[in-house]
């Protein structure tokens, strides 16, 4: 089952980008007034026509008409130049912000909690780290600074026209009822759009990855149709919400060219009844149309950034939303006082409502060997997991030595218990980082006694570069059993006194088992141990079993004892005995 990772509100978005823009307000504010000193220059351009107009049309010398020249000639060179420094530095600015904001949303996905991550799936996470990240990047870097230069530079033109002659401009109010008008209409809809949008790439995203990752079922189960049915329904979804966005721009888009063409055509007309009667000049005219005719491209690129920014609004809502998700445990610094593991009246649901735990009790004792068995299904891998504290319990508590294992710091967590899995995966990088990844401040001659601990010695002298080999996708190739091995000395490296083993060598074909068998016990000693046993002779080699039937443990005793009682354990193990040689058993 799949739950979406939240997505901020737009309240919630208008505090964070009000949190970033105050960070940054010095630097804003010196990248604004260039702006605004560019746009300035910019607008004499017009001003000084209007001045050249009226000198021809009036009495006045070639030589002022020279001198206004020189200075419209210097002013185009102080715009050009203050626009270069004004484009670099907002600029300079987005980049600034935007890998804050990367930063901050990665430290936000890496702490999610564990859980959460497994409901939502990866698509909507891949979505987010990748799709949204990048709109907002686009947002961030360009849009944001656009907009600020379009919006100074209309206010600007603006006023500039107002200055030139007033009754001229009066004509420019004919586009602002259309532009609000189709603005308003637009901005009321897109958010929608574009969330359903980005969540249909997400949709998209998740069953691509679900079908790259199942790959070898999906053909063994011949469910390709099926899978290519269920990405044909996830892009006509897409299909149906870029249509909807797209007829949101089809309507938008030409309502507001005309909003902003039609003031040209208006000043022009009533500027030329105006000069005609005498309340204006025709330099004043000429000025103010030369203004309309310039505050087209900065309303223009308002227009398309604006449209750029309802899609970047709509990631950083997605990209804030992981805030949202609220922690699955608080650190309270309680520091434990034994190793002893216990847990009392676990229940836990992965699913509102439906319990898969149904109040267990279990205590374990320092350097104890449990086995886990039961049937498939029974909850045996969910105990596993909360009592290593990947999961909090939904009620009832796992405690080591009396301190809840959910009052940890996930760091000081590790130190206390580990849960070995057959997922063992090779980071992208050198041997020695994979390694001390359990162990930052590890040196090479405890990384080296840690992969000897393991019997993994000789892998590592056959290694190219020994630990200094570029392992992980597109490095040297490392087999499932060395990848065990790494992970198994990073376990000696983190030194936990307590592991849980789900599944960690099921994998494995029965000569690499064996092997690693030998590595394990070699990191096993001296620890607690609870083993969920698929291959019962763990268990008959455990101290105490515990049998895990419909999340309870139905019976909960040594393997003697168990096969005396002739409950659900002994008759287990007559069948397995039964069909098995007797010497595995040993
Ligand atoms: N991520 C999950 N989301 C929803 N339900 C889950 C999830 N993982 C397990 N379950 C359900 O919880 C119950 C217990 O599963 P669990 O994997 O703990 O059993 P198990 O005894 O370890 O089984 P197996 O031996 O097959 O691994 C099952 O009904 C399973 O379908």
């Amino acid at each position: 089952m799949s739950t979406a990772l939240p997505v901020a509100t737009p309240a919630e978005v208008r505090r964070e980008a009000g949190r970033l823009f105050r960070r940054h307000r010095t630097t804003l504010t010196v990248a604004l007034v260039v702006h605004v000193l560019a746009a300035g220059a910019g607008l004499a351009g017009p001003f000084l026509l209007g001045q050249m107009v009226d000198v021809v049309t009036g009495s006045g010398s070639a030589a002022r008409v020279d001198v206004l020249a020189a200075v419209l000639a210097g002013c185009i060179v102080v715009q050009a130049l203050l626009t270069r420094v004004a484009i670099r530095r907002s600029l300079v600015l987005g980049e600034r912000v935007f890998a804050e904001l990367r930063e901050t949303f990665i430290t936000r996905v890496l702490g999610l909690p564990l859980s959460t991550v497994e409901r939502a799936g990866t698509g909507d996470l891949v979505a987010r780290t990748t799709g949204d990240i990048d709109a907002l990047s686009r947002t961030v870097r360009f849009a944001v600074p656009e907009i600020l230069v379009a919006l100074v530079t209309t206010v600007l033109t603006l006023t500039a026209a107002v200055l030139a002659g007033p009754l001229v401009a009066l004509g420019a109010i004919v586009g602002a009822p259309l532009l609000i008008a189709g603005t308003r209409w637009y901005l009321k809809r897109a958010r929608a759009g574009y969330l359903w949008e980005r969540a249909s790439y997400a949709t998209i995203n998740g069953t691509i990855t679900e079908t790259v990752d199942g790959a070898r079922t999906i053909e063994a189960l011949g469910l390709g149709d099926m899978r290519v049915t269920r990405s044909d329904d996830d892009l006509r979804e897409a299909f149906a919400a870029e249509k909807r966005t797209l007829f949101l721009r089809s309507v938008w888009f030409p309502t507001a060219e005309l909003a902003y063409v039609l003031p040209v055509v208006a000043t022009l007309a009533w500027g030329a009844w105006l000069a005609s009667a005498g309340h204006a000049t025709a330099g004043q005219v000429t000025a103010v149309v030369l203004y309309m005719v310039q505050i087209v491209d900065p309303v223009d690129r308002l227009v398309s950034w604006l449209d750029e920014l309802q899609v970047g609004l709509t990631s950083f809502a997605r990209v804030v939303g992981i805030a949202n998700v609220p922690p699955d445990r608080t650190p309270s610094g309680a520091v434990p006082s034994g190793e002893d593991i216990a847990a009392e009246d676990v229940r836990y649901a992965y699913v509102e409502g439906q319990d898969v735990l149904h109040g267990v009790s279990l205590d374990l004792a320092h350097g104890e060997r449990l086995a886990m068995v039961g049937p498939s299904g029974a909850g045996k891998s969910t105990l596993g997991r909360l009592l290593a504290g990947i999961h909090p319990p939904r009620m009832g508590r796992v405690d080591v030595g009396g301190v809840p294992l959910v009052d940890l710091d996930v760091d000081r967590l590790r130190r206390e218990v580990v849960l070995v899995t057959q997922e063992h995966h090779v980071f992208v990088g050198t041997l020695r980082d994979n390694l001390a990844l359990a162990a930052p401040s590890a040196t090479d001659e405890e990384l080296l006694r840690a992969l000897a601990a393991v019997d993994a010695s000789e892998l590592v002298e056959a290694l190219p570069d020994g630990l200094d080999t570029v392992v992980g996708s597109g490095g040297h190739q490392v087999g499932p059993a060395f990848a065990q091995q790494i992970a198994l000395a990073r376990i000696v490296l983190a030194d936990p006194h307590t592991l849980v083993l789900d599944e960690a060598t099921s994998l494995l074909d029965p000569r690499a088992a064996r092997h690693l068998e030998r590595s394990l016990s070699a990191v096993l000693s001296g620890r607690t141990v609870v083993a969920i046993a698929h291959r019962l002779h763990t268990a008959h080699d455990a101290d105490r079993v515990a049998v895990v039937e419909g999340g309870r443990i139905a019976e909960l005793g040594s393997h003697d004892d168990l096969v005396a009682e002739g409950g659900a354990y002994a008759a287990l193990w007559e069948s397995w005995h039964g069909s098995s040689a007797p010497a595995d058993a040993r």
